[in-house]
């Protein structure tokens, strides 16, 4: 039978079942797909979460993804410097310290985001003026970007390939100067969190979150200090003398889909385990977290507050965004932070991804004045004053505790 003959009359019934089954099928999964890339255009959650056809599939996979392993990648490097003796340090205009671990950590994230999101903003901690006058320090930091790669061909891969040139290592550094804002999608990064516990042999974190129209919609804290074992509880000696060795911790969050922590690794990454805050019965009993650095946080008010609620346990002095991580995993309970200076800004750099990552463990994250961090007011939290993190249940007392501090004054 010639084929310009053929009726569908002629075509065997299975058959032609079949083929409409198939036909049915693909039609169904390129609408879904272009519905799904379609929602995510115009920030659509609730088209998003219709078209995610099964639940483990994460709205944000491929940023997750990205996410994690650039962070991943980038500890890479951190981690060398941290054992080094001299770090590159200099002092920035604010005479706050930055390292060629800060500006190194910083253009690995941004190339690995520029490949995967060449149209997304960046608002990044550093910028490369300083080093564009200062070539030995630029060549240093030039040879560590080329060594950092993951021992997994997949992955850098995904990560869109090494760095170029070191002139492309200065400008991708440089792209991390987006102003912020509440429109579109805007990376927040601070390469080394807690660069002066870096230098100290203490804590530190490499921090990157997605931010869309303003609210933080991925999460990503790479902490290599910190105890793969999630359950390992923080004593009051936590913050210092701190070591990667046999340590080091990945956690993240997408909005809406929870918490979850992993081993760093070297490759690769490695499978994750889903994270909750600890429920406190007694909040007498609670661990409460602070930064090591008295200019960072009130270390008096902070005190107070504790007393207040009842706590009679030393806090925990702990570096960085590594405080986030480990109140979000149980490892201890509040986070305090309340302003030393009354015209200092938190910068969003500095708690984006904590902010998503405890409140998807189950945890409330407010000002002092009980406000959410507002992440859309451009590259500091200029609406807010402190912060107060704690598990969900005990946070209005908490909060109660702090407006009785601060309001005494
Ligand atoms: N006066 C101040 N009040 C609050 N935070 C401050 C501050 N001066 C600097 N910081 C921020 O505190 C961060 C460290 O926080 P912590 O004390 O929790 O480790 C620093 O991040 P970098 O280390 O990335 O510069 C810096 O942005
Ligand atoms: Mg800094
Ligand atoms: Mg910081
Ligand atoms: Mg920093």
């Amino acid at each position: 039978m010639k084929l310009s003959t053929l009726k569908i009359a002629d075509i065997p019934r299975p058959l032609l079942l079949l083929s409409l089954l198939i036909l049915a099928l693909s039609t169904l999964t390129t609408f879904t797909a272009r519905l799904t890339q379609l929602s995510r255009q115009l920030s659509l959650p609730s088209i998003r979460r219709f078209t995610t056809t099964s639940p483990t599939m994460s709205s944000y996979a491929k940023e997750l993804e990205i996410a994690q392993l650039a962070v991943q990648r980038a500890t890479l490097l951190t981690k060398k410097v941290f054992h080094e003796k001299v770090k590159g340090t200099t002092d920035k205009s604010d005479k706050s310290p930055v390292t060629i671990g800060d500006y190194g950590a910083q253009a690995l994230i941004i190339t690995a985001i520029r490949r995967a999101f060449p149209h997304d903003e960046i608002v990044g901690e550093e910028e490369a003026s300083d080093l564009r006058s200062k070539s030995s320090l630029s060549g240093q930091i030039w040879q560590l970007v080329q060594a950092a790669r993951l021992e997994d061909d997949k992955a850098e891969e995904t990560l869109g390939g090494p760095v170029k040139s070191e002139d492309e290592m200065l400008d991708m550094i440089d792209e991390g100067r987006s102003g912020g804002g509440a429109k579109g999608r805007i990376w927040a990064l601070d390469p080394i969190d807690g660069t002066k516990g870096f230098l100290r042999g203490g804590q530190y974190a490499v921090c990157l979150a997605l931010m869309v129209d303003g609210d933080v919609k991925v999460g990503v804290l790479g902490c290599p200090n910190l105890p793969i074992d999630d359950s390992a509880q923080l004593d009051e000696k936590a913050g210092e003398d701190a070591t990667d060795e046999g340590n080091g911790v990945l956690f993240s969050a997408v909005a809406g889909e929870g918490a979850t922590s992993r081993p760093l690794t070297r490759g690769g990454l490695a499978e994750g385990k889903t994270i909750h805050m600890r429920e406190i019965e007694d909040i007498t009993q609670a661990t409460f977290c602070e930064s090591v650095e008295a200019a960072h946080s009130s270390h008096g008010d902070q005190f107070e507050i504790a007393k207040k609620l009842g706590i009679s346990k030393k806090s925990v002095r702990m570096d960085s965004q590594a405080k986030y991580g480990s109140i979000a995993r149980g490892a201890g309970d509040l986070y305090l932070r309340l302003p030393v200076r009354k015209d200092y800004q938190e910068k969003i750099w500095d708690h984006a991804a904590g902010d998503l990552i405890v409140r998807e463990a189950g945890g409330e994250v407010t000002d002092a004045n009980g406000k959410r961090l507002d992440f859309s007011k451009g590259r500091t939290l200029s609406e807010n004053s402190g912060v107060v993190a704690a598990p969900k249940a005990v946070h209005a007392q908490v909060l109660e505790a702090v407006k009785s501090v601060l309001g005494s004054k």
